[in-house]
Parts: C-alpha cells; sequence; structure tokens
C-alpha cells in the first residue's frame, strides 16, 4: 500500500482556488482544504515499465467503469417509471452524484438524504455544499415523530442508541427510507453498495429488482480513481483518516492501509454494535428490512 506523494497526475488541484472555483463552499474549505494526497492507494504499481502499464490498465478500467455507470443510469431513467438515489454522502456516493450530474439527470432523478440526528457536522455541511455545486436540493427526512434534533433528544435521549440499537435503527434510518421510498413510489432504489463492501454484499448484482447498485462491481480505489480523475468533491471527514461516514456514535477512523483492502471501507463502521444474536453488526437494516 502506497500513499501518494507529490502531485498526482490525474488531478490539477490549486487547493484553495482550485476548490473554491470548482464551487464548493468557501468557508467550509477553508477549514477542511480536501486534498487528495490524504486518500491512500492501493494499487503497487511496480517500477518503470510496469508502473507506467499498470496505470494505463487503471486508466482504461476506468474509462469502462464509467461509460458503464453513464450507461446503467440513462437505461434506469430510461425503463423505471421513478428512480431515486439515496446518498449517505460516502466516497461512493459522490461517485453516483457526479454520474448523475454528468449524464444531465439530475432532473430526472429524486435524491434523498435520511438526517438521523446522530450524524457528523460536517456531513449536513457537506450535504450543503454539494447541493450547491450541483444546484440541486435533497429531500431530507428524519424520524417521524420529532421534527428536530433537540425534539428527539428531548423525547427519547441522547443515548437512545445505546438504550435499543434495533428500536433507534428504525426510528432513525429504516422507517425514514421506507416512508421516503413509499412516498415516491419508486420502482429504482438507486444506491452505493459494491461487492467490495463484502459480508451480505460480495454477490450484489446491478440491476436487483427494484434496486439499482450501479456501481456494484467498482471497488473503492476506483471511486477514489473517478474522484481524482474528475475532481469530484467529497466528504471533508475523509482526509482525516474516515474511510466511511454513518453516525457518530458507531463511526471510527479507518488506518489507511487498510481502507483498500477486502471490506476494508466500512471496518470503522457499527464500531462496538451487536446483533441480538451477539454476531457483530455489518448493517442497519436500511437494506435488509
Ligand atoms: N443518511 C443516509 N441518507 C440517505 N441514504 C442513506 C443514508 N445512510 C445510508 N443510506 C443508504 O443506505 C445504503 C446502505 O448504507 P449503509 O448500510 O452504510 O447504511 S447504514 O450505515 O447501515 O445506515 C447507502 O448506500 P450507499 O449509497 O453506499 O451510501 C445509502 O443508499
Amino acid at each position: 500500500f502506497i500513499l501518494p506523494t507529490g502531485p498526482q497526475p490525474a488531478v490539477k488541484l490549486n487547493r484553495q482556488q482550485g476548490l473554491v472555483s470548482m464551487g464548493l463552499n468557501a468557508e467550509l474549505t477553508k477549514t477542511y482544504p480536501r486534498d487528495f494526497k490524504n486518500i491512500p492507494v492501493g494499487t503497487s504499481y511496480g517500477k518503470g515499465e510496469d508502473s507506467t502499464l499498470n496505470k494505463e490498465i487503471e486508466q482504461q478500467t476506468l474509462e469502462f467503469l464509467e461509460g458503464q455507470l453513464s450507461s446503467v443510469l440513462k437505461k434506469a431513467v430510461e425503463i423505471k417509471k421513478k428512480p431515486l438515489f439515496t446518498t449517505a454522502l460516502i466516497a461512493g456516493d459522490c461517485v453516483l452524484l457526479d454520474g448523475i450530474a454528468k449524464a444531465g439527470l439530475l432532473d430526472k432523478i429524486e435524491i434523498v438524504f435520511i438526517d438521523t440526528f446522530f450524524l457528523f457536522p460536517e456531513t449536513l455541511d457537506f450535504l450543503r455544499e454539494v447541493e450547491e455545486h450541483y444546484g440541486f436540493k435533497a429531500k431530507v427526512y428524519h424520524c417521524a415523530d420529532c421534527p428536530t434534533q433537540e425534539s428527539f433528544y428531548d423525547k427519547y435521549g441522547a443515548d437512545y442508541w445505546m438504550e435499543d440499537i434495533d428500536q433507534y435503527d428504525f426510528k432513525c434510518k429504516v422507517e425514514p427510507l421506507q416512508r421516503a421510498l413509499k412516498e415516491s413510489g419508486t420502482d429504482a432504489w438507486i444506491n452505493g453498495r459494491r461487492r467490495d463492501h463484502g459480508a451480505e454484499r460480495a454477490s450484489l448484482p446491478v440491476w436487483e429488482g427494484d434496486k439499482v447498485n450501479p456501481i456494484a462491481f467498482w471497488t473503492f480505489e476506483d471511486c477514489w480513481n473517478y474522484l481524482r480523475k474528475h475532481n469530484v468533491p467529497y466528504h471533508p471527514l475523509h482526509d482525516v483518516g474516515f474511510s466511511s461516514l454513518g453516525d457518530m456514535q458507531s463511526t471510527a477512523k479507518v488506518p489507511l492501509e487498510k481502507w483498500m483492502t477486502y471490506a476494508g471501507e466500512r471496518s470503522g463502521r457499527f464500531q462496538g454494535l451487536t446483533n441480538k444474536d451477539g454476531s457483530a453488526k455489518t448493517e442497519c437494516g436500511i437494506h435488509t428490512k
């Protein structure tokens, strides 16, 4: 595993000017001047000719995947009645959002975001940032009987998730998402699940009934190669060591050398949480219930 040193060829990123001119939020950029140098690279390119050839292969792979992403998204819009994209704003979701924008489909795919009331504040800032950058407005859902985080804390307590993780997941994630899907009447739930997330997702197809997983076959490294190549805005907390992001209380940083390993991306998620049968939690149920 190699940490990139020096400027990355595909990215001419002028940290301040470059990011602001991308349309990113200038204030957030001052606090989090995102820099792809903080993101690990998983490939051992080798030296000399090997290195050149391996980088060529990597570019070809990415070009193929990009083309496939665009055609899957276009196909979804063509053959489905109500495509809907849920975004948790993590790296794969940034690929999808950029792909949707590049395919000119932002006005044809509804974008949904769930505020669990336990997200990192940076996640909410980042939502506003990408909305401004791409020019869309996400439909935000949250716990049905609490209009604000404050009212949730008053009613259930800030430690509710510790007391009953299943009820917490249901109230704050599963039910709001089910409501979003029901209200929209979607027949094509576009999301960023991938095979290399591991566990339940290892054999994921792209077309899965009323779910569409356009980047199912991408690796985490493919996602970062895409984000680098197109200088795509990504969640500011990736730069400080979080490979994936969910709720504050259950998301931990992941050592850089683990990011690109199989299932490594999500290894910092659901930290310390177990299912009722005692097994380690790998899903909140948003996709499995
Ligand atoms: N906050 C929020 N808002 C909108 N949509 C969300 C949210 N959290 C999860 N998801 C959607 O659920 C997909 C699975 O994510 P996770 O398994 O990581 O969810 S969870 O962490 O278990 O809650 C996830 O897949 P990705 O697209 O890969 O992020 C999303 O489609």
